[in-house]
């Protein structure tokens, strides 16, 4: 089998709810997000491809228009949006807009809100 990934980025502001008095991630701040999205196939298509790289290109679109430089309490409607549960909203994105059109299976949405930590959902489209 073999597996392929995209990175996208957006920058967004939250507040988790809930924790602790005086954690810091209750209070606003804002992350540079990483998003990667890993699509799994056991056949090549075309040259050689899982799926075109450029096939992920509507949720790159679908981050800029409305995740990035937004308010993820807003955007996401639940209180506390974390990594996990931003992992969970785009994999529900990508089921629904482009798992049909891909070449390959979707298989895992990682999340990652600084460059030593990530979150990720595996989805089960069988
Ligand atoms: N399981 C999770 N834990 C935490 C999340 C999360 O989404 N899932 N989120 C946060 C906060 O958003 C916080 O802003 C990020 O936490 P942290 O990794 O602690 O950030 P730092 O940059 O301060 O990391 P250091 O490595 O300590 O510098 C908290 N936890
Ligand atoms: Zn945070």
């Amino acid at each position: 089998m073999w597996r392929i990934g995209k990175r996208f980025s957006f920058d967004a502001s939250h507040r988790l709810p809930g924790l602790p008095e005086g954690h810091k991630c209750g209070r606003l701040h804002g992350h540079t997000y990483t998003v990667e999205v890993v699509v799994e196939g056991d056949s090549l298509t075309g040259p050689g491809f899982v799926t075109d790289f450029g096939d992920l290109a509507p949720f790159g679109q679908y981050i800029n228009d409305h995740l990035d430089h937004r308010h993820l309490n807003d955007v996401l409607g639940v209180i506390a949006p974390t990594s996990e549960r931003l992992a969970w909203h785009l994999a529900q994105w990508l089921k629904d807009h482009l798992a049909d059109s891909l070449g390959g299976r979707l298989a895992v949405v990682r999340v990652s809100e600084t460059p030593s930590s990530w979150a990720e959902y595996v989805l089960d489209l069988t």
